[in-house]
C-alpha cells in the first residue's frame, strides 16, 4: 500500500516499501453537478484523502479536510500526468528523513479515517467493533472521523459515530467542531443532527443560537399555527382577552420593534419585535380599520402552569395587529425605544430567525387583507373570519360563497429560483436585473405560471431571461419571500446549452461564473469582482449548497 506525503502545493510523495516514488498532483476530474464524488486515499483522478501527510507546512497546500478553502482552480483542473520516478528531484524526500514511520497503529487509523471520509459507514462500525480507541482519533491534520464525515456530507457514518458516543464538541485547528463544518458546507440534515444530538458524556448540548441557519431565512417555525383553532372564534376571543398573549403591531405592512445592542464581541445592534401585551394595544384593538391575525401559540407549552392563572390551556397565542393610523404617539409611554422598521429591504433581514419566520407569515397575511379589501369575485364588501385567514363575501349567492374559492384565503405566488450549473459542472449562471446593487449577480427568478411544473418552470425562465437551455431539474430547499407573498422554490438545473442571450428587458446581464470565483466571494464577500446577496436570501444559500456538494474540493 501506498503512503502519501505532500512535499509542495502541486507535488506529492508516494511511499511503497523503501522505494518513493513521485507524482504530480493534477485536478480531481469533475463530477457532475448533482453528484457526491467518493472520497479517500490518493487517487488517479489527483484527489487527497486522509492518507495525506504533511512534511513541509511552508510550502503546503491543506488538504480539503484541513482547511475549507479549495486549491486554485487552474492547480485543481492541470491533467494529470503518469507517475514518474525522479529520485534527484528535491523535493524527494525519504519518510524515514523526517522520523515519521508508519506503525500498525497508524496504518489503521489512516483506514479508519478513510472509511468515515468515503462514507462507509458498515466499514466504520466494524472497526469501532475491534478498535474503539480510533473513536476520536485525530489524523495527521487534526481531524477525527465525526469531522470528515460531517465535511463530506456521510450522514450514515455521522450516525454510527455518534452512536457509538464520540466527541462532538472536539475542534480542529481552525476550531471548528464538526457542527460547524457541516454547517458551512451546506449539509444542513448532517448539521441538524449533529445539533439535537447528545454528547458522548450525554451532557454538552449545542445552543439554539448554534442550530440558527440551519434553515432558509423567513423559514422559521417558531409558532404552532393551530389552524384548526382558527374556527374556534370562542377560544380565540379568550385568547385576545388574555394577558399573556402576544401582540405584534403593523403599521403599512411595517413590524414595530426596538434596537438593543448585541451581547456578542462584536458588538452592534439587534434589532427585535416588540412583543406587546394586551394592556398596551387594548385602545388599538378597538379603533377602526384594524386587522387581526391569529398567528398561533408558542412551541414551548406549559400547559396550566402557575405562571399563567388565566389560560386554561397555558398556551402562550400569538397575534398581528395591523392599524391604519400612526400608532407611536401611544406607545411613547410604553415602549419609548420602539419603532417601525422600514420595510422590507434590508430592514426585515436584521431580525433573528425566530422573529423572521414570524414576521414572515404576518406580513403576507396582512399585505393580502390590505389587497383584497373587497370580494374579487363580484367586488362586494367581505368580513374577516378564522381569525383572519379569511375574508367572506357579504353578498348572498355571490359564487365565492359555494365550494373552495381560493379566492378568500391568502395568496401565495410560487417563484422557482434555479442556479443553473455549466455542462461542466464548474460554473455557474448567475444574472443581474438592472434595479440590483451595482456589481451583484444572483440566480435567475421567475413566477410559475398557471398549470406549470416546476421544473417546467425552471427551464422555462432559463431561456426566456439568458438563451440557456436546462435539462435535469432537482429541488433543494425553500423560503417564504414576505414581499408580498412569493414561495420561493430553490433548484439546481443543469443546461444543456451555454451560449448566452439576455432579454434585455428583464436582465441586465448574466455571466457563467467559476467555482473559485463563487466561493471567493463567498469567503471575502465585497471585496471580490462581483458580489451576490447576503445570506439570509435563498440564492445565497443555492450557491452555498452547490459550493457543498461539491465534496471533493
Ligand atoms: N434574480 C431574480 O430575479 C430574483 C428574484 N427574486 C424574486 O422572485 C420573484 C420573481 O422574480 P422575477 O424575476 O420578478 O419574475 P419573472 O421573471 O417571472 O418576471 C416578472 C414578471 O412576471 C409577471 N408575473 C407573472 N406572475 C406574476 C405574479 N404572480 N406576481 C407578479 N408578477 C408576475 C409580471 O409581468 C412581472 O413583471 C420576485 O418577487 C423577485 O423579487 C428573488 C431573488 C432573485
Ligand atoms: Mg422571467
Ligand atoms: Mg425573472
Ligand atoms: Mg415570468
Ligand atoms: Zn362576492
Amino acid at each position: 500500500m501506498f503512503v502519501l506525503r505532500r512535499v509542495s502545493p502541486t507535488r506529492v510523495v508516494l511511499r511503497k516499501q523503501s522505494v518513493d516514488v513521485t507524482a504530480r498532483v493534477g485536478s480531481r476530474a469533475s463530477h457532475p453537478p448533482f453528484s457526491l464524488p467518493a472520497v479517500g486515499t490518493q487517487g488517479k483522478d489527483g484527489r487527497l484523502g486522509s492518507h495525506v501527510e504533511q512534511l513541509d507546512r511552508s510550502t503546503h497546500v491543506p488538504s480539503r479536510w484541513e482547511d475549507d478553502r479549495p486549491r486554485n482552480s487552474h492547480q485543481r483542473r492541470k491533467p494529470i500526468p503518469k507517475f514518474s520516478i525522479s529520485l534527484n528531484d528535491p523535493r524527494f524526500r525519504l519518510c524515514t528523513m523526517t522520523g515519521v514511520v508508519r506503525g500498525p497503529k497508524d496504518e489503521m487509523l489512516a483506514r479508519f479515517l478513510d472509511c468515515a471520509a468515503r462514507g462507509d459507514a458498515v466499514q466504520v462500525s466494524a472497526m469501532l467493533g475491534h478498535s474503539s480507541f480510533l473513536l476520536n482519533e485525530r489524523g495527521k491534520n487534526g481531524w477525527t472521523a465525526l469531522m470528515l464525515s460531517a465535511r463530506n456530507g456521510h450522514y450514515e457514518v455521522v450516525k454510527t459515530l455518534l452512536s457509538k458516543g464520540c466527541d462532538k464538541m472536539l475542534v480542529n485547528k481552525a476550531g471548528q467542531t464538526s457542527f460547524d463544518i457541516a454547517k458551512f458546507w451546506g449539509h444542513n440534515h448532517i448539521a441538524r443532527l449533529l445539533a439535537n444530538s447528545k454528547d458522548g458524556d450525554g451532557l454538552q448540548f449545542l445552543t439554539d443560537k448554534d442550530a440558527e441557519g440551519l434553515e432558509n431565512y423567513f423559514g422559521r417555525e417558531y409558532l404552532h399555527r393551530m389552524c384548526d383553532m382558527r374556527t374556534d372564534s370562542k377560544w380565540l376571543e379568550e385568547k385576545e382577552s388574555s394577558p399573556n398573549t402576544v401582540f405584534l403591531l403593523f403599521f403599512h405592512l411595517n413590524p414595530f420593534v426596538t434596537s438593543q445592542p448585541e451581547e456578542t464581541d462584536a458588538g452592534g445592534l439587534v434589532v427585535k419585535l416588540c412583543r406587546l401585551k394586551r394592556g398596551s394595544v387594548e385602545e388599538l384593538l378597538s379603533q377602526p380599520g384594524t386587522t387581526l391575525i391569529f398567528l398561533g401559540v408558542e412551541k414551548d407549552i406549559k400547559p396550566n402552569s402557575e405562571n399563567y392563572p388565566n389560560d386554561e390551556d397555558g398556551l402562550t397565542a400569538w397575534f398581528a395587529l395591523s392599524v391604519d393610523k400612526c400608532p407611536t404617539e401611544h406607545l411613547k409611554q410604553t415602549h419609548p425605544d420602539g419603532y417601525f422598521l422600514k420595510a422590507p429591504m434590508p430592514g426585515l433581514l436584521q431580525l433573528s430567525e425566530n422573529d423572521a419566520g414570524v414576521t414572515a407569515q404576518a406580513r403576507s397575511v396582512l399585505a393580502w387583507h390590505s389587497r383584497y379589501s373587497f370580494c374579487s369575485t363580484c367586488g362586494s364588501k367581505t368580513k374577516v373570519e378564522e381569525g383572519g385567514y379569511k375574508r367572506t363575501c357579504l353578498k348572498e349567492g355571490c359564487p365565492s360563497l359555494s365550494g373552495i374559492h381560493n379566492t378568500c384565503y391568502p395568496r401565495v405566488d410560487p417563484v422557482v429560483i434555479m442556479l443553473v450549473i455549466h455542462p461542466d459542472g464548474d460554473q455557474c449562471l448567475l444574472g443581474r436585473k438592472k434595479s440590483f446593487p451595482a456589481g451583484m449577480f444572483s440566480c435567475l427568478a421567475g413566477f410559475i405560471e398557471a398549470g406549470e411544473t416546476v421544473e417546467e418552470a425552471v427551464r422555462r425562465e432559463v431561456e426566456e431571461e439568458s438563451g440557456v437551455k436546462v435539462g435535469p431539474v432537482q429541488y433543494v430547499s425553500s423560503q417564504p419571500w414576505p414581499m408580498p407573498s412569493s414561495l420561493m422554490i430553490g433548484c439546481l438545473a443543469v443546461a444543456i446549452s451555454t451560449k448566452i442571450k439576455v432579454d434585455e428587458n428583464e436582465i441586465e446581464e448574466a455571466r457563467w461564473f467559476t467555482q473559485q470565483q463563487v466561493i471567493d466571494t463567498l469567503l471575502k464577500g465585497n471585496h471580490q469582482m462581483f458580489t451576490i446577496p447576503p445570506r439570509q436570501t435563498i440564492a445565497h444559500q443555492l450557491l452555498k449548497h452547490w459550493i457543498g456538494i461539491q465534496a471533493n474540493l
